[in-house]
């Protein structure tokens, strides 16, 4: 059964197929680049961008502040693909809507995905302004049965039941942490467990209270995995 929301692997090809036909680029690293870290796609090089717009399939932002655009191009001589604002449950996109774009970005070949958002700090030793690497997560809406895997599963893109223990690759958590110390920026960061919710509203105090009880050191509104 096809309800209005579904969306089926043609869809995910039909996307990637126009856009493999629109750049020369072949990334194998997708960047989602959240509030504030636009400007990252700014710089890369040879780039390729397309509005989301202009994509065949692609959803549109609504956010201010994202640019809504598909930026391909090279960072330190790696060819990726940014995305220059996400998609958000609370713009009212379904779930399979918001996570449309990193399906697609497998079917491009991508095989790392780098996931970055503004988030609210909760842990006791965080400063405002740290950037917090991501070990863990807490997928709240995941929890109560908001989740883009619902349905019937794709074996394309993964298992049904897929395992979300070490979802947050260690070596690249390493990595990044080794690069921020050889920056001489690492009292910045930090590393710990992101809890997605729905918002649009920030959270309570008392939700605050409960998310910070339950090991939580960053809550946002944007879905990771
Ligand atoms: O995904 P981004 O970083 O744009 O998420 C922002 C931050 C909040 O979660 C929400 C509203 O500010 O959007
Ligand atoms: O969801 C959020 N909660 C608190 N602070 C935030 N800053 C960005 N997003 C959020």
């Amino acid at each position: 059964m096809h309800n209005k929301d579904q969306i089926c692997h043609e869809d995910y090809q039909k996307t990637a197929d126009w856009l493999l036909s629109h750049t020369q680029h072949r990334p194998k690293v997708a960047i989602i680049c959240g509030s504030g870290l636009g400007m990252l796609a700014d710089a890369l090089e040879c780039q390729d961008s397309f509005k989301y717009s202009d994509i065949p399939g692609f959803p549109q932002s609504t956010v201010k502040g994202h640019a809504g655009r598909l930026v391909f191009g090279e960072l330190k001589g790696k060819s990726c693909v940014c995305m220059q604002g996400r998609f958000h449950m609370y713009e009212g996109h379904s779930l399979s809507k918001v996570t449309f774009p990193v399906r697609v970005f497998k079917l491009l070949g991508v095989d790392t995905l780098v996931v970055t958002n503004a988030a609210g700090s909760l842990a006791d030793s965080y400063n405002c302004g740290d950037i917090m690497i991501i070990r863990d997560h807490i997928n709240f809406p995941g929890l109560a049965g908001l989740n883009p895997l619902n349905g019937p599963n794709d074996d394309m893109f993964g298992p049904r039941f897929p395992p979300m223990s070490g979802v947050y690759d260690k070596s690249l958590r390493k990595m990044a942490l080794d690069i921020c110390k050889s920056m001489g920026v690492s009292q910045y960061v930090q590393e710990g467990v992101y809890c997605m919710v729905g918002g649009p509203n920030f959270e309570s105090i008392a939700e605050a209270r409960l998310l910070h009880r339950l090991g939580v050191d960053a809550v946002g509104k944007s879905l990771k995995v």
